[in-house]
């Protein structure tokens, strides 16, 4: 303790008396306790470079794909601003809660779910939320909600490399991400400043997942590029990350979503993903 005994007080710190002080080896930590009724062993963040890509799907088909599997799942939707995941599996609120917390909506497959669509007192109005405010509100699904024992946790993040996800890395301790995107130019930008984020808060990437790859036509069984060759193979070798997988455009999945009946839809185009998530 000799070394420590001069930071009782911050008047009389200074460059040479930190030094060897175990607060300027580790990092501080801002994660925040999850809610006393929550057990999670793994959280698993779906982030996007930008909108639309899919992420949202990408988060329902690796949630159904893991509960099909047997795993007690839930879905945190960051996505506070845009949330589609409750549409998709044709969830509303109002959500029941105790004194200890908020208990989540549940999907047809038994899916958990989160999201500030279930607590809107109407679901259509627009969230006008400041940053610092949607960012308290995804602490507090973690904090205040009743999540019980999930195996896997997965949270829909806003597109960007912006507050939320931010927020998300430093307070929910975050296992690892999937970085989902579409094929185009700016893949290899995308996915670097992805990767770049994760990396500095010093959280894995688990690999990439590629939506709207082709679209198969239904006649003759083609596959069309849609929006021209991929570039995910060589961004992923640069970076030394896997591809988890490539999805078509396939109609059967907008209609399900469409419907609010995902919790029905069987997405094999990530197997591989859902395999990853295992190990
Ligand atoms: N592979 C696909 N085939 C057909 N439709 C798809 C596919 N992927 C996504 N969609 C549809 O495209 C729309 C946008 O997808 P989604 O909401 O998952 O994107 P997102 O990246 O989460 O968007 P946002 O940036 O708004 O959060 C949805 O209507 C969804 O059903």
């Amino acid at each position: 303790m000799a070394e420590n005994q001069e930071c009782s007080s911050s008047a009389s710190c200074s460059r040479e008396s930190c030094e060897g002080c175990p607060s300027k080896q580790q990092p501080q930590s801002f994660q925040v306790e999850p809610n006393p009724f929550t057990v999670v062993k793994k959280v698993i963040g779906v982030v996007s470079g930008k909108g639309g890509v899919g992420k949202s799907l990408v988060t329902a088909s690796l949630a159904n794909a893991m509960r099909e599997k047997g795993y007690e799942v839930g879905i945190l939707d960051a996505d506070i601003t845009g949330p589609s995941i409750p549409k998709m599996y044709g969830l509303h609120g109002p959500l029941s809660a105790t004194d200890e917390g908020i208990f989540p909506a549940e999907a047809e497959n038994g899916v958990k779910v989160m999201s500030v669509n279930l607590i809107m007192p109407n679901e259509e109005d627009p969230v006008i939320w400041r940053g610092p405010i949607i960012a308290n509100t995804v602490k507090q699904f973690w904090q205040e909600v009743m999540w019980g024992d999930l195996d896997f946790l997965f949270v829909d993040m806003p597109p960007g490399t912006g507050d939320v996800p931010l927020t998300v890395f430093q307070s929910l301790p975050v296992d690892g991400i999937v970085i989902v995107t579409s094929p185009q130019d700016l893949v290899q930008l995308i996915v670097k400043k992805a990767y770049n984020m994760a990396n500095a808060m010093n959280i894995p990437v688990l690999g990439i997942v590629e939506n709207y790859s082709y679209l198969k036509c239904p006649d003759c069984g083609k596959e069309i590029r849609v929006f021209g060759e991929s570039h995910i193979d060589e961004a992923a070798k640069e970076l030394n990350l896997s591809v988890l997988g490539k999805m078509p455009i396939e109609p059967a999945f907008a209609e399900l979503s469409d419907q609010g009946k995902f919790a029905e839809a069987k997405n094999e185009y990530l197997s591989a993903a859902a395999f990853k998530l295992e190990e």
